[in-house]
């Protein structure tokens, strides 16, 4: 039985696409594998406001800008505290007919650390709270029982998040599934059968956890967006997003109507896709905090292109772009200088027709001049956006970085740490973006003395790479931060530094390395 709601929304679409779409041949027939029979006919994404006002869901409730205003936060205060580590414990084997048992104390488990996670389906910072403590690691038990390590706690935060301490930008958020560590848990104490030696038969010795990490963190969320739109009130901004994609911010014919960015998706031929956003509009002397200032246009800040609309029906069209500009200068010096592309909105208006010939031998071809409303134009627009974003993928690829992409490609798999400034973790690794390797070159473990008895086991990303490019990854676990993973039952102390297979010892570039972490190579 076919659900009603599918003929009642998009019936055409659906049809069209079981006509376009088989299963594959019995043999290699996976679970959910489909074939493409033949490509999607539309190049373009191109739609008028009118067409794009029928795609929404008749069900859905649409909220006015002042309640999303009040869902959108774009700055907060954070107090993140790992989890403690849990206390060693002191105590001896007991058993009937065995004397001297030996010491049987285990160790506390790792404190948890709290992670900020970016996760697509949140749009702002409303949902973070202002002090997160991480989960405690259990104590340690008779019997060689360790305690149970601190799970991790997860912030989900929006893409575009930027992590700062103090003055410094220690992390930026800016792809889905993207991690940061904010607070590092406490190693957990040592038990006293660790400290088991030759010389010391009976140690009653054990070490109480380590308090976690704690940081005050300042999160910004900065859209990442190909195409950031600047213009003034009522130029249309809205009416062009909604035009061009399926976003939906508030159209009206009063000034700063959008009080909050919206992001909209262009959909082109083969996947691709330009994201656009919308922000509130900025008025001459935004920078004195006029209209609503120009804190908003942080959220162009990140845009790999601009999008100047004008106003064509009004009364001097030519003075908005370099009114614009100058603003943005005033916000950012070289922001007006990014790849961009001026459109003339309105042109169905008389006076726009009229304005048109004397701004385009002000701007000559730069200038798009079109119609939100009525649809006039808009493909000059779409098929310029793309070649935007084409630019802006060949400049990327030309320096090995990796283009904007949306929403999260499925090649990111790598999951990213950034490491916070402690001892052995003063490592930017943002290595792990550009060309980690699946199989880092070394991996080898070793004894790190910030955290006494723990064993940490470091990889670095490529023998040429920069030394303090390191991410650290457990050969069982796929990554083990902090060194705060314990020695064996049998509590083998003192150095240990072994590669993987045991073949000896690390490189010189790796010994400087350790060295730089403090950690003794035997
Ligand atoms: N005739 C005509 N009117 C338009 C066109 N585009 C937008 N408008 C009208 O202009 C008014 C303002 O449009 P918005 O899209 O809200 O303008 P905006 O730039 O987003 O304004 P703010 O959100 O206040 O910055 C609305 O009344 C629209 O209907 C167009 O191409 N032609
Ligand atoms: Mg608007």
């Amino acid at each position: 039985m076919v659900p009603a709601r599918l003929f009642s929304a998009r019936w055409l679409t659906a049809l069209q696409g079981v006509g376009r779409w088989a299963p594959a041949p019995r043999a290699t027939l996976q679970p959910s594998q489909l074939l493409l029979l033949e490509p999607a006919p539309r190049l373009l994404s191109v739609s008028c406001a009118n067409c794009a006002k029928r795609q929404g869901s008749p069900q859905k409730k649409q909220l006015s800008e002042k309640k999303l205003k009040r869902y959108f936060v774009d700055h907060r205060r954070v107090l993140v505290r790992g989890g403690d580590g849990g206390n060693g414990v002191s105590c001896f084997h007991s058993e009937p007919r065995k004397e001297f048992g030996g010491p049987d104390g285990g160790d506390g488990g790792s404190g948890g650390h709290v992670i900020l996670r970016v996760d697509r389906q949140v749009k702002s910072l409303a949902s973070v709270l202002s002090r997160y403590q991480g989960f405690h690691g259990d104590d340690g038990g008779r019997k060689n029982c360790f305690g149970r390590n601190g799970d991790p706690l997860y912030i989900q935060v929006p893409v575009g998040t930027l992590v700062k301490e103090g003055e410094d930008t220690v992390a930026d958020l800016s792809r889905p599934g993207e991690e940061y560590i904010a607070a590092l848990g406490g190693a957990g104490g040592k038990g006293n059968r660790f400290f088991l030696a030759n010389d010391n038969r009976a140690p009653v010795t054990c070490t109480p956890g380590q308090p976690g990490q704690e940081r005050t963190l300042l999160l910004e969320l900065k859209m990442v967006a190909h195409a950031g739109m600047v213009g003034f009130p009522n130029a249309g901004k809205s009416s062009l997003l909604r035009a061009i994609s399926n976003a939906r911010p508030a159209v009206a014919a009063y000034p700063f109507t959008t009080l909050k960015p919206h992001v909209g998706v262009v959909h082109y031929e083969g996947h691709q896709q330009v994201t656009v956003a919308d922000i509130p509009g900025v008025i001459t002397g935004a920078h004195q905090n006029r209209g609503l200032g120009f804190a908003f246009l942080r959220h162009v800040e990140r845009c790999r292109f601009l999008l100047f609309v004008l106003d064509l029906s009004g009364p001097e069209p030519w003075a908005q772009l370099s009114d614009l500009k100058c603003e943005l200068e005033k916000y950012q010096e070289g922001l007006s200088e990014r790849p961009h592309v001026v459109v003339g909105n309105k042109i169905d208006l008389p006076e726009a027709r009229s304005h048109l010939p004397k701004l385009l031998g002000r701007l000559g071809r730069t200038l798009i001049p079109l119609s939100a409303t009525t649809g006039e134009n808009l493909e000059a627009l779409l098929v310029r956006l793309k070649e935007l974003r084409d630019d802006h993928v060949d400049s990327e690829r030309a320096l090995s970085h990796r283009p904007l992409c949306w929403p999260a490609s499925l090649w990111y798999q790598h999951t990213l740490y950034h490491l916070p400034p402690t001892p052995f973790t003063a490592l930017p690794t943002a290595v792990a973006l550009a060309g980690l390797p699946q199989e880092p070159d070394v991996d080898f473990t070793a004894e790190c003395p910030q955290y006494p008895g723990g064993r940490a086991v470091v990889a670095q990303a490529s023998a040429s790479a920069p030394r303090d490019e390191l991410v650290g990854r457990g050969p069982s676990a796929p990554f083990t931060p902090g060194c705060t993973e314990h020695m064996g039952p049998k509590g083998e102390a003192g150095p240990a530094v072994s590669r993987r297979g045991s073949e000896g010892r690390p490189e010189a570039p790796q010994r400087d390395i350790l060295a730089q972490l403090g950690v003794r190579i035997r």
